[in-house]
């Protein structure tokens, strides 16, 4: 059972989206997350936020009938019936319960709209508790057969929350889940951006992940001395609880990384008395040269599951080697690459005069590679650059390719991964510096000038968008695993050429990559060009 948080106004405390101050639970709808100055880890209170405009969505409107003491109308694991109205961008299936308060919402994960359930209530906040599914009672006709559902511990396991859903309705979802980040995250611009593309699917749907993280606990000392037996946990966190799961195996991880979780599995469990604390695995799968074949063209390859944070990956993504170290970001989904590349480099070089069904006229999972570089921009600015992947996949067309980035480790990589692609270093370079610096360096013309962002999930800082404004590239195409955060940097940036009354920006197109299938994860990338 999951832990229970005994009333609403408890949780309401912490579910910080809504205003304790007032006497009606309110979600301001109108205006993007608040901006720290200094942008900080992305936090429950975003996350709650999110979840918020997708209840409000369901509800139809923002109008409340309790305030911060009135406590849920149901007790503590109580078990309940609702029907699911719709599916929240976290993946969880929203469901209002009609009989019990007004309009109260049950988040229940696993589900499927249009489908009635029975789920266990285990924590409140104000206007809506999270449930574990209990039972399916009407299963929806598009639901996966249990005996077809990919993973033996879906259900159970917090790391996938779409596997009983089609891979086509999959990508439905996430085609909705960055339609509703612009509409509630960027408002004001809404009607004037252009429709969202469909997403671009992952050419495979299982054995993708590059990279897994699983995790294990110390043994408990008083059940050590009691000599009571105890069986270590090895995997991930369980769905709705903080307690790990114990898992074999892993069907969305490469089939190398899971044979690297079996040898790793099997030495925490022999040692696990040795340690004191418990720990993050990582497990990454690296395409190192067959030593001897180095001048073959090309060389052969073989895969090895790195364990070490510090060892060197190396990862080949269409005709490019990257190296990078182990314990750093770099993409987790390798298949589907080269059409995101592709797609990005695309967008980098349309006319600066492209109109929006210009720009997303194609799927780039089927076209593949660019036109041809487009004359009239010539510079290309990579932010947030991690090993030189944007920055050297897409130089080709550019007269000079300057790339920053915040990680010491990963910038002398991105410099050794130009020598390793035989780049001159004279025309791309990459600098260890703060993005939000970026263009204190840069001498190109800003017409002539493409700028890549992609930021970790929290977004750019307000300095960074301050000093984008400032500069005003021509082009710019922003990447982001974290929809919310682009959609209301979209609107930061759009406000602020407004205040300075410039014409700002035209976004040319919105598409989501599937880098995460089986998840509720969504890359989104895009476009805009100055006006
Ligand atoms: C989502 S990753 C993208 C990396 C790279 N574009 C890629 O696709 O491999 C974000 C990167 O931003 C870097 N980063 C975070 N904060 C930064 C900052 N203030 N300035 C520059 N780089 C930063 C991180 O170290 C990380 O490598």
């Amino acid at each position: 059972m999951s832990e229970a948080t005994t009333s609403a106004s408890a949780a309401a405390n912490n579910g910080a989206a809504i205003s304790s101050s007032s006497s009606q639970p309110q979600v301001n709808t109108a205006q993007a997350p608040k901006r720290p100055k200094k942008v900080k880890k992305l936090t429950k209170k975003d996350i709650d936020e999110v979840l918020m405009h997708d209840i409000i969505e369901l509800r139809g409107h923002n109008h409340w009938d309790w305030d911060s003491k009135t406590p849920p109308p149901f007790q503590n694991f109580e078990e309940l019936e609702v029907t699911i109205g719709s599916l929240a961008q976290s993946g969880e299936g929203l469901g209002i319960l009609p009989d019990r308060g007004e309009g109260w919402v049950l988040v229940v994960p696993f589900v499927i709209p249009g489908e009635r359930v029975k789920a266990r209530v285990y924590r409140h906040n104000w206007g809506y508790s999270h449930a574990d599914l209990v039972e399916v009672i009407q299963p929806a006709e598009n639901r996966i057969a249990q005996d077809k559902i990919l993973c033996k511990y879906f259900g159970t396991c917090a790391g996938c929350q779409l596997q009983h859903i089609s891979y086509p309705d999959q990508m439905k979802f996430k085609r909705q889940v960055v339609e509703n980040a612009f509409k509630n995250y960027a408002g004001k611009y809404f009607a004037s951006l252009p429709a969202v593309d469909p997403v671009s699917q992952s050419p495979i749907q299982s054995q993708y992940r590059t990279k897994i993280t699983p995790h294990f606990e110390a043994l408990n000392p008083k059940h050590q001395a009691a000599g009571t037996s105890q069986q270590v946990q090895i995997g991930f966190m369980q769905s709705g609880k903080r307690r790990i799961l114990d898992i074999e195996d892993c069907p969305i991880a490469t089939p190398i990384v899971n044979e690297g979780m079996k040898i790793m599995r099997a030495d925490v469990q022999k040692n696990i008395a040795s340690y004191k604390k418990g720990a993050t695995m990582l497990l990454r799968e690296s395409n190192p040269i067959v030593p001897g074949t180095e001048s073959d063209n090309p060389p052969k390859t073989t895969k090895i599951c790195v364990t070490d944070h510090k060892e060197t990956i190396t990862e080949w993504v269409g005709k490019f080697r990257f190296d990078y170290p182990a314990g750093s970001f770099f993409q987790n989904n390798n298949a589907i690459l080269p059409s995101l590349i592709g797609y990005v480099q695309q967008q980098l070089h349309l006319p600066l005069s492209a109109t929006a069904s210009d720009s997303s006229s194609s799927d780039p999972s089927v076209s593949g590679n660019f036109a041809g570089p487009n004359h009239e921009i010539k510079y290309l600015v990579d932010a947030y650059c991690g090993s030189g992947l944007f920055g050297i996949a897409c130089h080709e067309g550019f007269k000079k390719v300057l790339g920053v980035e915040i990680s010491a480790a990963s910038i002398s990589c991105a410099t050794n991964n130009l020598v390793l692609n035989k780049l001159s270093t004279e025309t791309t370079a990459f600098h260890l510096d703060d993005a939000d610096k970026i263009f204190a360096h840069i001498d190109f013309p800003s017409s002539e000038t493409a700028l890549i962002i992609d930021p970790p999930r929290k977004g750019c800082s307000d300095e960074f968008l301050d000093q984008m404004v400032a500069f005003l590239p021509a082009r710019v195409v922003y990447v982001s695993c974290n929809v919310q955060t682009q959609a209301r940097d979209l609107q930061g940036l759009l406000d602020r050429c407004a205040a300075k009354g410039l014409p700002g920006y035209k976004v040319e197109a919105i598409r989501g990559f599937d880098l995460f299938p089986q998840t509720r994860h969504v890359e989104g990338v895009m476009t805009l060009t100055r006006l």
